[in-house]
């Protein structure tokens, strides 16, 4: 699977951890930054996130900051994004199955590393349903 993560300097670490973990298991990983814990704007990592999305059809994206809340917010300016902010895994998975989210954010002041993992794993292998749930979402655009 295609996958891109950022973040802001406080899900810096978060981000390096499940980059690490979603390479091991073969993913196709694109980190988008940054690099450091020095402080950024989240702005500026979501936008660069939900331009890869928008222009990559059918890479799931991984957006992180100290609460995930800011960041969903930049992505989800992009109209190419539905970008969901969750702490536990069935909102993660409910999130594909009702909303097709192609983004996923997390908190990484909020949430620890077992559930963040336990969070993408939720996202990453649950479909769409579809269904009545298409017009839904087809009426976001
Ligand atoms: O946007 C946020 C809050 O909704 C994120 O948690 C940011 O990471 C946070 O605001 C960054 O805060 P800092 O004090 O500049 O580290």
């Amino acid at each position: 699977m295609r996958i891109a993560l950022a973040s802001d300097h406080a899900g810096v670490e978060l981000k390096s951890t499940l980059t690490d973990w979603l390479k091991d298991a073969r993913h196709d990983v694109t980190d988008l930054g940054p690099n450091s814990t020095d402080s950024v704007d989240y702005p500026d990592y979501g936008k660069a996130l939900a331009d890869h999305i928008a222009s990559n059809e059918g890479t799931m994206g991984i957006a992180i900051c100290g609460s995930g809340i800011g960041i969903s917010i930049a992505v989800n300016r992009n109209p190419a994004c539905r970008c969901a902010r969750v702490s536990e895994p069935l909102s993660a998975a409910l999130a594909r199955q009702h909303n097709d989210a192609n983004v996923v954010a997390i908190g990484e002041r909020l949430t620890g590393v077992d559930m963040a993992k336990a969070i993408v794993t939720a996202f990453l292998t649950t479909e769409f349903e579809g269904g009545r749930h298409q017009r839904r979402v087809d009426k976001l655009s």
